[in-house]
């Protein structure tokens, strides 16, 4: 582990194992629920109690900007961050509306913003304006993605101490699955031409373009042994290195967290790749549209529950699933056993 990470422990198999014993005396037939029951079970080993309490999730969303957008990477001007940041304060935009349908606390952080934030209701934390162009030089130095891990490690603590028990992190950063693309190449050793989407649209000479955008990156480490910081210094952004120290300190602190889409999934694999004991500690929601999300899904060991399309970041595919699991909890909590109800069990 490196050193100035939290350790973390594993969950609690005794409680696990109790509550997949307790799925099995509720009135329905064994394994009719699906991975509702497995869901319920994991909460158990998370929360360590039998009965996991509801959930109370709490979602930060990381913003930062990207050099490599000056390379042409997506189909939208750099600006667009600091406004959809401006949009996030507002409550206009959609992970906003999610939030507030589903009681969640939502925190927004600056973690490299380009444009000026100063004055909004948000967690000013620029580790500096935007990363550098990751297709010519590392995109951070590793003091720089040392600090911003730290960014995403104070904001779970926020979020934890303020009583979430459930962990969301959402991305919005102009030019960001460039980045994470070549994170998930890299981290997986599946190739460009899987991994690289169209993000927020580009044409097909865009995909081409950001295609060798990825290759050029990948280049530059050829052949280089590199430590997971390292990596993530050199291809990563300031927003996806605060949502890796998110994931990882509320493991340490025992609180799992719901990945979203494909930029929080690179974000998790760098998280593993630094502390691989973190994987015990994350849901996969969906399976986003951006072509190499099932790969970095796969490498992570992570099945998601839905597939709906979604394309969008911003935590949005996450707060989307928390139904489902409140709906886990809830029936393996209250629903009755076969001797509370006086229903007959299966035939011998
Ligand atoms: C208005 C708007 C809102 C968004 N919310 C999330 N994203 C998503 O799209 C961006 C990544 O795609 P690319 O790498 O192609 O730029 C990120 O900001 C991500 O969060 C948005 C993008 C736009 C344009
Ligand atoms: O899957 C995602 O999270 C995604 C895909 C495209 C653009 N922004 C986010």
């Amino acid at each position: 582990m490196t050193t100035f990470l939290s350790p973390i422990a594993a969950p609690d198999a005794a409680s696990a194992a109790l509550a997949r014993a307790r799925q099995d005396t509720l009135t329905k037939p064994a394994g009719s629920l699906g991975q509702l029951e497995a869901l319920a079970c994991r909460f158990a080993g998370w929360q360590g109690k039998v009965q996991p309490a509801p959930l109370r999730p709490a979602i930060t969303l990381f913003a930062a900007d990207h050099g490599v957008t000056d390379e042409g990477v997506s189909a939208f001007p750099q600006a667009v961050t600091a406004e959809m940041v401006k949009n996030f304060a507002a409550g206009g935009a959609a992970i906003c509306v999610l939030a507030r349908q589903h009681g969640a606390r939502l925190e927004v952080v600056d973690a490299g913003v380009a444009g000026d934030l100063s004055g909004l209701p948000i967690v000013h934390a620029k580790v500096r304006r935007a990363s550098a162009n990751l297709r010519r030089e590392a995109a951070l130095s590793l003091a720089e993605a040392e600090a911003a891990l730290a960014v995403g490690r104070d904001a779970a603590r926020r979020a934890v101490e303020a009583g979430a028990n459930l962990l969301v992190a959402g991305d919005m950063g102009i030019g960001n699955t460039t980045p994470s693309a070549a994170l998930i190449c890299r981290l997986s050793g599946a190739a460009p031409e899987i991994v690289v989407g169209r993000g927020t649209g580009v044409d097909d000479a865009g995909l081409a373009l950001k295609r060798q955008v990825v290759e050029d990156a990948l280049a530059r480490l050829a052949g280089r042994e590199l430590a997971a910081l390292e990596v993530l210094a050199e291809l990563g952004g300031l927003e996806i290195a605060a949502i890796a120290g998110f994931y990882l300190e509320g493991a340490a602190l025992g609180v799992p967290s719901l990945v979203d889409g494909f930029i929080t999934s690179a974000a998790a694999l760098v998280a593993k790749a630094l502390q691989p004991a973190v994987a015990d500690w994350l849901i996969a929601s969906h399976r986003s549209q951006e072509t190499g999300h099932g790969i970095a899904l796969e490498t992570l060991g992570l099945t998601p529950l839905v597939e709906l399309g979604l394309r969008l970041g911003e935590g949005s595919g996450a707060a989307l699933c928390l139904p489902l699991l409140q709906s886990a909890i809830l029936l393996h909590n209250e629903m009755a056993t076969f001797a509370e109800a006086g229903v007959s069990e299966k035939a011998e």
